[in-house]
Parts: structure tokens; C-alpha cells; sequence
């Protein structure tokens, strides 16, 4: 770098439910000093609008049709992530079972994508040191010229046990079960499905502990940003 003065840096990553998305990207934009969104956040965010406001989630013309009511407003410290809806702190209602049993039929119409895939473009494009950005599709669709994609991977066993491990009360087994059932649902929907992108790194989880995964894209941006 010429001046000294670090160029903005837009880091994607990707991946299934349980990889270790949230944990790892808040932990790399926090040490690197970049802005963080949670992608999945917003989608849970107007899901819970649309359950809010008894749209019939099973109707993908209804949910069109209201699409652009909500404002969704995503604070991006890493150390502070908020979500509003309409001026409202939703952080917690969006995080419960039902919701979560949702979001995929929400998130599968196009009109919501096209109205959430906007917001994440204009949040990145305002963040003036960098952002990390963690998603199904933001290496693919969102963000297709990332410095950065990451595609985080684990096995399901792993996933469904670091996932029950939060979830008090909730069996590994049913865990299991309900995230394969939503990556289905997230890889085959038409409209921008979880995917890796062609020139995304990825980094199976398994056997890793999330220290490790965050040192290994610490030092993925720091190479990136060593060339730019
Ligand atoms: N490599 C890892 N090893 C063990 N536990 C992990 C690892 N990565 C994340 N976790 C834990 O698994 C849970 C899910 O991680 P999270 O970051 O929310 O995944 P995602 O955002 O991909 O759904 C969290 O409790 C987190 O602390
Ligand atoms: N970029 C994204 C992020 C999330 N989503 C949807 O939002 C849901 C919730 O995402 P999330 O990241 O909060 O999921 P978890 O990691 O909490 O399981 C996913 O299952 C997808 O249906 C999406 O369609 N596209």
C-alpha cells in the first residue's frame, strides 16, 4: 500500500447452517476492524413481519405482495450486532424455533430476495473500512466481486451438535433432522440458492475449532489485502 491507508475490504462467506458463519465472521471483523452483517438476520427479520402480520406463509404471492413494507435496519459492530423492523429490536423474536421453521419459504420468493439483496449491497457499499458478510449467496449473487469468498463446511453430525448444544431442551436427533430439512430447502429453491461460487475457498469445519477456522480467514484477508 502506497499511502498506508487500508483499502475497504468485502469478505462473502458462505454456507449450510451450523458451519460457523455468525461466530467466525464477527471474530475476523472484529480483529481486522471491519463491519459485520448477518445476512440470515434479515431473513428471519421479515419473516418474523410477515408472521407478525398474519401473511400466509404458505402463499408466495401474498408474501410478494408485501415484500417491501418492512424497513429492516441491520447495525454492523461486530461487538454490537442489532436488528430493527420498523424501528422495533427484533434480535430475539427472530431467533426462535418458529421462526427459524419459516424463513426458507420466506426467503424462496424472489420479490423478498430482489428487496434483501438490495439493502446487503447498500450496507457493504457503506462500510468504509470493510465488511464481512455472511450468508447462503452473497459470494454468488450478492457480492459477486468479494475480495474474499469463504464457503464454510462441517458434517451434519457436527452441525446438528454444536446447534442442540444452544438450543436447550432440543434433542441432537430432531436438530439433525430440521437443519437437513432447511439446507434442502435453501439449496434447491430457483431463485439464488445456498451455494459455493467457483472461486471461493472452502474450509470444512469438522474437525476444527472455531479458533482455528478464525485465524485461517484472518490470515486469508490479510494475504488478500497484502496484494490488492
Ligand atoms: N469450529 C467450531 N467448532 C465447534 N463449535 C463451533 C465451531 N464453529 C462454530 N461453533 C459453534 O457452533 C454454533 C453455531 O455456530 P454459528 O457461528 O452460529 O454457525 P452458522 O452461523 O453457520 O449457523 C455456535 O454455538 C458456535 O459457537
Ligand atoms: N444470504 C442468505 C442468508 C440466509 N438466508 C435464509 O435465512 C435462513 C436463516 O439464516 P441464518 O444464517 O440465520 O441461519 P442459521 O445459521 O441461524 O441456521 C436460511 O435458512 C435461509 O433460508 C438466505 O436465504 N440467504
Amino acid at each position: 500500500m502506497e499511502n498506508g491507508a487500508a483499502q475497504p475490504v468485502i469478505v462473502a462467506i458462505d454456507g449450510p447452517s451450523g458451519t460457523g458463519k455468525s461466530s467466525t465472521s464477527k471474530a475476523v471483523a472484529a480483529q481486522l476492524g471491519l463491519s459485520y452483517l448477518d445476512t440470515g438476520a434479515q431473513y428471519r427479520a421479515i419473516t418474523w413481519w410477515m408472521v407478525t402480520n398474519g401473511i400466509d406463509i404458505d402463499d408466495p404471492t401474498a408474501i410478494a405482495a408485501v415484500a417491501g413494507k418492512p424497513d429492516i435496519v441491520s447495525g454492523t459492530d461486530p461487538a454490537n450486532p442489532t436488528i430493527t423492523v420498523d424501528g422495533t429490536d427484533v434480535a430475539a423474536p427472530i431467533r426462535t424455533q418458529e421462526i427459524t421453521s419459516k424463513v426458507s419459504a420466506v426467503s424462496a420468493v424472489p420479490e423478498v430476495r430482489a428487496r434483501i439483496t438490495e439493502l446487503q449491497r447498500s450496507v457493504a457499499a457503506g462500510a468504509e473500512k470493510g465488511i464481512v458478510v455472511e450468508g447462503r449467496d452473497i459470494g454468488t449473487t450478492v457480492l459477486p466481486d468479494a475480495d474474499l469468498k469463504i464457503f464454510l463446511t462441517a458434517s451434519a453430525e457436527a452441525r446438528a451438535a454444536r446447534r442442540s448444544g444452544e438450543l436447550k431442551g432440543v434433542d441432537v436427533h430432531t436438530t439433525r433432522e430440521a437443519l437437513i430439512r432447511r439446507d434442502a430447502a435453501d439449496s434447491s429453491r430457483k431463485t439464488s440458492p445456498l451455494a459455493k461460487a467457483d472461486d471461493a475457498v472452502e474450509v470444512d469445519t469438522t474437525e476444527l475449532t472455531l479458533a482455528q477456522v478464525i485465524e485461517c480467514v484472518v490470515t486469508l484477508v490479510e494475504e488478500k489485502r497484502a496484494a490488492k
